[in-house]
């Protein structure tokens, strides 16, 4: 009888098996996070649960150090500041707590990275949309068919899995992946 860890392993490495799929998506949105950073601009991150998580942890990557000792790198997660979360999320509504933020943070060039399982999450919805309207790059690191956040970002990576828990795992191998990318083609590396 199997145990539930050799079920999740066994299910882990079915999806790790078929995201090879994936290679020219996350190479092209490796590239343009670089082009994004090498001229000035900014990554945000956002994203619910585990992917305000991966939102803080890749944020972490740039600003501090992911494989090399490099010149930190301008990055920040919408998902940390509890202050914010909280007033935006009281006073206005919780679909706008990532969106205000970035109006108030983002600078044309910038680029979000829109972490959602569903692709459904009606906060992170609202921040894609924030980010078109100031001329922000928007990437959905996505899961499932994408949602409707595949519909609006300007360039999607899917995880094709419908178990949450699978998909984060890919999630965090595609974004370290991407900090890699980004080291590499700043010259960082
Ligand atoms: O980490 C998990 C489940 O593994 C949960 O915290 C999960 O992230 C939350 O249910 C999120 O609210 C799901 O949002 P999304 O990925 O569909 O945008
Ligand atoms: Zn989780």
């Amino acid at each position: 009888m199997s145990t539930l860890f050799l079920r999740n392993l066994a299910e882990h490495q079915q999806l790790m098996s078929v995201l090879h799929a994936l290679d020219g998506s996350i190479a092209a949105a490796g590239e343009r996070l670089a082009q994004v950073l090498a001229t000035g601009g900014k990554v945000m991150f956002c994203g619910n649960g585990g992917s305000a998580a991966d939102s803080q942890h890749l944020a972490a990557e740039l600003t501090g150090r992911f494989i090399k000792d490099r010149r930190p790198l301008a990055a920040i997660a919408l998902s940390t500041d509890t202050s914010a979360l909280t007033c935006i999320g009281n006073d206005y509504s919780f679909d706008q707590v990532f969106a205000r933020q970035l109006t108030a943070l983002a600078r044309s060039g910038d680029a979000l990275v829109a972490i959602s399982t569903s692709g459904n999450s009606g906060n992170v919805l609202r921040a894609v949309e924030a980010a078109k309207a100031a001329g922000v790059y928007t990437l959905g690191l996505l899961g499932r068919d994408g949602g409707q956040l595949r519909q609006v970002c300007d360039a999607s990576i899917v995880v094709p899995h419908t178990v949450t828990a699978r998909i984060q795992e890919a999630h965090i191998l595609i974004g370290h992946t991407l900090c890699g990318l980004i080291e590499s083609q700043l010259g960082l590396d």
